[in-house]
This record gives C-alpha cells, structure tokens and sequence, in this order.
C-alpha cells in the first residue's frame, strides 16, 4: 500500500497524532476486492491483517485523529473529532487516493469518555452498506475489510470488538469547518486554509480566491443535494445526520442506525434515539439543507452572505431535478433536465400519489418497484397490480401512469431498463442481524452470502431470491440504538 500524507504534513494544528491499541487475536471477517481494488491492493494478507489490528505500524506513515466539531440533533457541539477512527493516511489507488481509517481501532485524544472502539454487529454493519450503497451507485465511503477479535466490549451487553477499515476520498465533515469558525482563534486563516486543502485536493477545477470559493461551495451544495435525492429515490434512511456525518464531498457517510425501507413509509425512524423523528426518512432533504446551513454558516468568513444564500437556493432545485431523474428511472418515464416547473410538479405528484399508495397498503418499497420489470406499461400490468389490496385506487393511478410512458415499442428493452433501475436486494436490518450472529459463532458463510448479494443488487440470483422476501415480523422496520 503506497501512502501520501497531504493532510498530514499540510494541516498540522487540525489534527493529533496518536497510536491504535492492538486488537488481539485479529482474524478477517470480510474483505472487498472491489473496495481493495481503489488502492492498488487485491488479496488479505497477515501483513494487512497485522497493519489493520493495529499490531503492526506501517513505516512511514503519521498516523493521527482528525478533530471537528458539529450540530448534533440540532445543538451545537463543541467538542468532537475523532475518537474511535484512526487515519494512516492517503492510499494512492489506480483513480486518485483514498483516506485509510480504522474505525474501532481504540482510544485517541478525541475519545471523550467512549473506549475508542467499535463491536461487531456495527463494523458489519457499516461494511455491509458501503458495499450496497456503491453497488447502487449511491455515492459513499467504502469499506475495504472488517476484522474480527475476542476483545470483550461493554455496550448494552458484552459483545466483541472489531475494526472496520474504512475508505474515503476524504474525511472532511461540515464540522471541520464548524470547529476552526466557533473556535474563534485565527478563525479566518483556519477556515480558509481548510476550504484551500479540500479545493486543491479534490475541486481543482476551482480557484482559491473569492469567485473559487464561492463556485466551490455551490457544488458541495449541489454533490449533497444529489446524494440526498438518491436516499430517497432509494428508501435509504440514514438515521443520524449530524453536521459531523457529512461529508464535504457529498458521500454517504458514517453508518450507524441507518435502515432501508422495508414498508414505505415518510415518518419512518431507524434511530432509537430519536423518538421526535428528527432524522425520519421523509425529514432527511430538509436536513440536508439545514446542515448546508451550518456549513455556510461557518464558511462567512470567506465567502459573502449573498454569495451563500445564492448558493444555498440552488439546493432544492437540485435535489428534485435529481431524485425526478431517479424516480423517472425507475418507474419508466424520461425526466429531461430542462422540465418546466408545471412538468416537474405533476411528475412529482405522480410520484408522490404512488408512494402514498404503497404506504397506506403498507407495501414492500423495494419489491413492488421491482415488479415494474416485469410488466408492459401499455398493456398487461398483473404483476404490479397483484400486489395492491385496494386495486381501485391502483387502477386509477395506473390510468395516470400509463398516460405519462406512453407508447413503448420495445417493451423487453424497457422491461431491462427497470430491472438496471430497481434492485431485488437491499440490506434489511434483520439479514445483517442474523448473519452476523452466524458469523460470531465462527460460521461467516452468512455474512459472505449477504456480501455477494449486495454487491450485485439488480442481478436475479435465483439461488439467493429468499432474501428478497418480505421480512418476518420481527425483522419488519428493525430499528438500532446508536450504541455501536
Ligand atoms: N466508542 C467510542 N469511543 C470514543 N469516541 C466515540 C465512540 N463512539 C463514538 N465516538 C465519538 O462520538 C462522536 C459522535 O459519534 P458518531 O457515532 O457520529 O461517529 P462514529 O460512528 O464514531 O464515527 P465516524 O463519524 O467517523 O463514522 C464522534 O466524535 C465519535 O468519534
Ligand atoms: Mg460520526
């Protein structure tokens, strides 16, 4: 693994530099090629293993935490940084570089009163879904591997630690910039030098003067927008979208209680500490648009309030231009990009009466937009239509629908198009639950059987079609407390 160390060696005073505590006894859990791939790695080795547990230091390289502050559930928090994820730094890849963290890899100077580490079911966890996430092309940091230890770790109950080592273009959170602006200290050149390293590394297009920084925040606008409106087109929730989780490139960031939708459903929590639903499914593009507050907020040194409204405004438009993209995908119609707003609002309208359907007829997101493969929009639609309880609510969408696709002439071509748009497989909370019992029991065929699934979510699998089922009652909307 070849490493640069440009946040390092350029950034000193926003971060400290600290040691991972060993994990004993380390053993692979999972392990991604693909995810290997980004950074010129291909097979485990016990040298990684050995890099990765903390049991060995990889010469010459600085390791440190990141410090960063951040809102969380609206309030503002002055103190945080990273206090379980260790960064070895930047691995060169085939494609530009890539932050190696350890996420669980023990106590840093950011720790507060946590132990630094990570158990198991969330190190899973947190692989499982940024193999999901990029295989729908929803952008997302990526796990390489997670490894597995007999370390005993308190949560609610003893269980085990692990450390998942995790991928990013960068690790840059809107509460970086949060810090060095409430910090007071030389707020001006710290947020600005801040702003320089992420433009130079990651925006070069942008210049680092007025007019640079103000189209450079414009697109971080824009990348977030784009991310969110893929959450929803795809029934992703989150579950803790703190201005610490976000990332500043707009990638999917920091998994935790996070759920894909079984039953659609707006008002849906998958945090258990979050009985008022801040962060339910249907509150998360709001959200966004308040974090991007917060973002602007703390970027006022730099950038002229005018210059950040204007900026902010693009948000919305961008996020429904993006998600009708999505939608119009998968049920069938084309979006252009230049709709008029009266088009964009009834094609939102047609959107919003299905998922209000399949809501109140407590459907299954994924699996009813699945069937839309497997009818012909100007003709037979049983496969879809079976599936509503209340079939003269559907029929009179459906009229609506129809009108909206018109003439297909090639139906096998369309049929295919929705196969590509609409997976048969998303991490249900309750899959990741059980194989991950399996695999604490020292039997990870489940575990690699979920991967395998999730890496190739619009595939058929006939051997795998279980896992496309409904879940069982205990498993329906299962939903996690933050102790990870
Ligand atoms: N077990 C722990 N020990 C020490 N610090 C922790 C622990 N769990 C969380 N924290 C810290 O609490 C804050 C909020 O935690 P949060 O759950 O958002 O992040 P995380 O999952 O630990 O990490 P990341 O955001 O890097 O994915 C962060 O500063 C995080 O480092
Ligand atoms: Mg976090």
């Amino acid at each position: 693994m070849k490493l640069k160390q440009d946040f390092f060696e350029q950034l000193t005073g926003y971060y400290q530099q600290v040691m991972p505590t060993p994990l004993p006894s380390p053993h692979w859990l999972l392990w991604s090629d693909d995810a290997a791939a980004l950074i010129g790695e291909s097979q485990p080795n016990d040298e990684l293993l050995q890099v990765f547990s903390g049991n060995q230091r990889l010469p010459q390289a600085q390791y440190y935490a990141q410090v960063y502050s951040g809102h969380q559930f609206g309030g503002y928090s002055p103190q945080l940084g990273d206090g379980r994820s260790i960064i070895l730094g930047e691995a060169l890849g085939p494609q530009g570089s890539w932050d190696v963290a350890l996420k669980g890899a023990g106590p840093t100077p950011y720790s507060r009163h946590g132990d630094g580490r990570a158990v198991t079911r969330s190190a899973v966890r947190e692989f499982l879904i940024s193999e999901a996430l990029a295989a729908l092309h929803i952008p997302t940091t990526r796990a390489l591997a997670v490894i597995g230890s007999e370390l005993p770790v308190w949560r609610e109950t003893l269980e085990k630690g692990a450390i998942t080592v995790r991928l990013a273009r960068s690790h840059i959170r809107f509460g970086h910039f949060e810090y060095f602006y409430y910090g007071n200290e030389q707020r001006e050149e710290k947020v600005r030098r801040l702003a320089d390293f992420v433009i130079q590394q990651h925006f070069p297009q942008f210049s680092c003067d007025s007019a640079g920084y103000k189209a450079w925040f414009t697109e971080v606008v824009s990348a977030t927008a784009r991310m969110i409106a893929q959450w929803q087109a795809y029934g992703f929730a989150h579950g803790v979208m703190n201005t610490d989780n976000m990332s500043i490139l707009g990638d999917s960031f920091d998994f935790g209680p996070f759920a894909f939708l079984d039953t659609y459903q707006e008002d849906f929590i998958c945090n258990h500490s979050d009985p008022e639903g801040r962060y339910a499914f249907g509150q998360q593009p709001g959200i966004g648009l308040w974090n991007l507050q917060c973002l602007a907020q703390a970027l006022t040194p730099i950038i002229a309030s005018d210059d950040l409204l204007a900026a902010l405004r693009q948000y919305q438009p961008a996020l429904v231009q993006h998600y009708l993209q999505l939608m119009g995908a998968r049920l069938g119609f084309p979006v252009s990009s230049n709709q008029s707003e009266t088009e964009q609002q009834q094609d939102l309208q047609l959107i919003g009466e299905f998922t209000q359907l399949l809501e109140q007829q407590k459907l299954d997101y994924t699996n009813t937009l699945r069937q839309f493969g497997a009818i012909t929009p100007d003709g037979d639609n049983a496969r879809l239509r079976d599936e509503f309880v209340d079939t003269h609510a559907f029929d009179g969408w459906w009229q609506h629908f129809a009108k909206r696709v018109g003439k297909t002439d090639d139906v096998a071509a369309w049929q295919q198009s929705r196969r590509m748009a609409n997976p048969k497989y998303i991490l249900r909370n309750y899959q990741a639950q059980q194989a991950t019992e399996q695999a604490l029991n020292g039997d990870l065929s489940g575990l690699q059987t979920l991967h395998q699934l999730l890496k190739n979510p619009f595939d058929e699998q006939p051997e795998l079609a279980h896992y496309a089922a409904r879940p069982p009652q205990w498993g329906e909307g299962l939903i996690m407390s933050c102790s990870s």
